[in-house]
């Protein structure tokens, strides 16, 4: 009796532990699919309406960024556009080559046209967050030296203030030796916590394409100034750049789940 009952209760178990493992799966790569879709509706958008023909190019770094690359590089073929690529990482570098793209450097093209990058965050006055990727500092003369920055993201970077959806804090790139007063510094004067970034496949601190390191802080106040809270970390010796992008970027694409494109201004 015992033994019958058995075998029905043990089939009902692998049917339902089954069913629970493909609705896991169905639903991750659903996730998955549409984030990645987000991205490269908003990359290509961005890609179509800003680069122009005879132009110089900055290309920023992250996930996002390839989308952008992979449409420039088709347009490039397709329309036999003349665009000077400036990248803004090793990443961007390798990707400039990996499409044959023109490359080019600040020392001969100090003036870009556009430049098109992704956000860890964007706020609802476009003020950003990056360096996720810690490329930062690079991104940031690159933005520095564009008559126009564009952010493109998947619509989880769509906030209203930073730090609603974004909870790894603001990267801020530093030399090395400086990174323990420096840590102290901003925490007494903005509170917060700051942990210096690890590396995954390596033991020890992440060293930036630069050589430094970088320190996350995650804020405890939502309602900083950040003009004011850039400008003030940027004067402690020792910090080379933080993740703070201000007046920066003029447009911000958001790709959504269902494959439309945000804009905001
Ligand atoms: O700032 C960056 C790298 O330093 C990236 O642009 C940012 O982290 C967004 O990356 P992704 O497109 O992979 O979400």
């Amino acid at each position: 009796m015992l033994k019958s009952n058995l075998v029905p209760n043990l089939l009902r178990v692998r049917l339902f532990v089954s069913a629970n493992i493909y609705l896991h799966q169905y639903f991750y790569s659903k996730r998955t699919m549409s984030l990645e879709q987000a991205k490269q509706v908003a990359a290509y958008r961005a890609v179509d309406e800003f680069v122009q023909n005879n132009s110089i190019f900055g290309v920023g770094s992250g996930s996002t960024v390839v989308y952008a690359v992979q449409r420039l590089a088709e347009r490039v073929e397709t329309e036999n556009l003349k665009v000077i690529c400036i990248p803004t990482s090793f990443q961007a570098k390798q990707l400039i080559n990996k499409h044959n793209l023109v490359l080019g450097e600040l020392d001969t093209n100090p003036e870009i046209d556009v430049t098109i990058d992704g956000a860890d965050e964007v706020d609802s006055n476009l003020t950003l967050i990056k360096g996720g990727g810690g490329c930062l500092l690079q991104e940031k003369i690159v933005a520095s030296c564009s008559k126009k920055l564009i952010v493109i993201a998947d619509y989880t970077k769509d906030s209203k203030k930073l730090g609603d959806r974004y909870k790894k804090g603001i990267p801020i790139e530093v030399i090395p030796m400086a990174y323990v007063p420096i840590k102290n510094k901003i925490i007494s004067l903005f509170g917060g916590e700051i942990k210096l970034r690890s590396a995954v496949a390596k033991a020890g601190p992440v060293v930036t394409d630069n050589g430094n390191f970088i320190l996350d802080w995650m804020f405890a106040d939502q309602d900083l100034d950040w003009e004011k809270v850039n400008n003030a970390i940027k004067m402690i010796p020792g910090v080379v750049e933080t993740g703070l992008f201000v007046k920066m970027c003029c447009k911000a694409y958001f790709g959504q789940p269902e494959g439309t494109v945000k804009e905001t201004n």
